[in-house]
C-alpha cells in the first residue's frame, strides 16, 4: 500500500539528510558540531554566495563579497553549504563555474571575522565545516572549473583545488598565504593541491608562499588555459566556452564520467573499478547509448 504523501515527503527528506551525513567527512563522532558552529558563523554577516543554473546544465556559482576582495564572511561558508546542497540535487546539471564578482576571485577568509573564532574549538570547527563543504563541491557529480581573475589567496587558494580545473586570466595570481598568518591550509587545500600538483611542487607552493601566475601554474599542471581577456564579463564567456567542449552531451553520460574519475582517483583499485561496473550500468543500454547503436557516429 502506499505511503501516505506526508509519510513519503518524510522519508525522502530523512534519506536526504541521511545521504548527506554518509557524504559528510566529519561529524559528532570526530567532535564536529555542525549546528554550532552554523549559529557561530551566522554571527559574522556580510557577501553572499549566488548560483545560477543555465539550460545548458552549466551553474554559475558567483563569490560577492567585492568590498573585502570575496573575502569569505561566516554567513558566506554557511551559504556556500547551501549552494553546494542546491547542486548535488539539481540532476541536470553537467557543469559549474566558480568565480568571483568585481574581477577578482577570493582572498580566504574574512579576517574581521577569523579574529573572532579563534579559539580552538571554533577554529577546528570551521576548518571541519569548510573541509565537508569543499568535499561535497570537488564530489558533484559535475565537471568543476576555477575561473581565477585577480587574487585568489589564502582559503580562496584552497578553493580553487576543490574545482576539477582551473582557467587564470592575464595579470591573476594564486597564492597559499598561510605561512604568513602562522598556518597551514585547513579547508583541504594541502591534500588536493598534493594529488594536483604532486607532493614536491606542494611543498614549495605552501611553504615558500609563491606567487602563482599563469604562466607558473601551466607549468605546474595547476592551470588548464590561460584566457585571452581579465575583462570579467569576456573571461566568464571564454571559461563558458572552455567548459563547453566536455559537457557537450547526455547528462547521463557526463554525469556517470565524473562519478566514475571521482572513483578512480579517490578509491582503492578494486573499488574504483567495482564502482566503474556499477557506474557503466547506469549508462549501458539507456537512451543516449540505444541511439548512438542507431546512428553508428563516425569518430574521425
Ligand atoms: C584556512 C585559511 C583561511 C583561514 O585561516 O581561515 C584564510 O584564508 S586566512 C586569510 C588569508 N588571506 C589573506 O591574508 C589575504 C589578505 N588580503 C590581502 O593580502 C590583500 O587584500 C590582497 C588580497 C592582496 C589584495 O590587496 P589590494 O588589491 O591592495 O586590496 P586591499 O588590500 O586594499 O583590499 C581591499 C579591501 O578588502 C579588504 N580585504 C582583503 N582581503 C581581506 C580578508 N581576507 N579579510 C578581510 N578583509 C579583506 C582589505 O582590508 C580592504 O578593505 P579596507 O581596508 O576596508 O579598504
Amino acid at each position: 500500500m502506499a505511503l501516505p504523501l506526508w509519510k513519503n515527503l518524510l522519508q525522502t527528506t530523512k534519506e536526504r539528510i541521511l545521504q548527506q551525513r554518509r557524504l559528510s567527512l566529519y561529524n559528532g563522532a570526530h567532535g564536529y558540531e555542525e549546528e554550532l558552529i552554523k549559529k557561530k558563523l551566522q554571527q559574522f554577516a556580510g557577501g553572499s554566495i549566488n548560483l545560477s543554473k543555465e539550460d545548458n546544465g552549466i551553474g554559475i556559482l558567483t563569490l560577492n563579497n567585492p568590498r573585502l576582495m570575496n573575502a569569505f564572511t561566516g554567513t558566506m561558508m554557511v551559504e556556500l553549504q547551501e549552494r553546494i546542497t542546491e547542486l548535488e540535487n539539481w540532476k541536470d546539471g553537467k557543469g559549474l563555474i566558480v568565480y568571483g564578482a568585481g574581477n577578482t576571485f577570493c582572498s580566504g577568509s574574512d579576517l574581521n571575522a577569523v579574529k573572532e573564532i579563534s579559539n580552538s574549538q571554533d577554529g577546528m570547527n570551521m576548518c571541519m565545516f569548510m573541509q565537508n563543504t569543499l568535499t561535497r563541491l570537488m564530489r558533484l557529480p559535475l565537471i568543476s572549473v576555477a575561473l581565477v581573475q585577480g587574487k585568489a589567496f589564502g582559503g580562496g587558494a584552497e578553493l580553487t583545488t576543490a574545482c576539477d580545473f582551473r582557467l587564470m586570466t592575464p595579470g591573476s595570481e594564486i597564492r597559499f598565504v598561510h605561512k604568513h598568518m602562522g598556518l597551514v591550509p585547513g579547508w583541504g587545500g594541502a591534500a588536493r593541491l598534493v594529488r594536483i600538483v604532486g607532493s614536491g611542487a606542494a611543498l614549495q607552493l605552501l611553504s615558500g608562499t609563491a606567487r602563482v601566475d599563469p604562466e607558473k601554474a601551466l607549468r605546474l599542471g595547476f592551470s588548464e588555459q590561460t584566457l585571452s581577456s581579465s575583462d570579467e564579463t569576456r573571461a566568464l564567456e571564454e571559461a563558458r566556452a572552455w567548459l563547453s567542449q566536455y559537457t557537450e552531451g547526455p547528462v547521463s553520460v557526463i554525469r556517470a564520467m565524473k562519478k566514475v574519475v571521482t572513483a578512480g582517483r579517490e578509491l582503492p583499485l578494486e573499488d574504483a573499478l567495482r564502482t566503474e561496473k556499477d557506474i557503466f550500468g547506469t549508462v549501458w543500454g539507456g537512451p543516449a547509448n540505444l541511439q548512438a547503436l542507431v546512428r553508428r557516429p563516425k569518430h574521425k
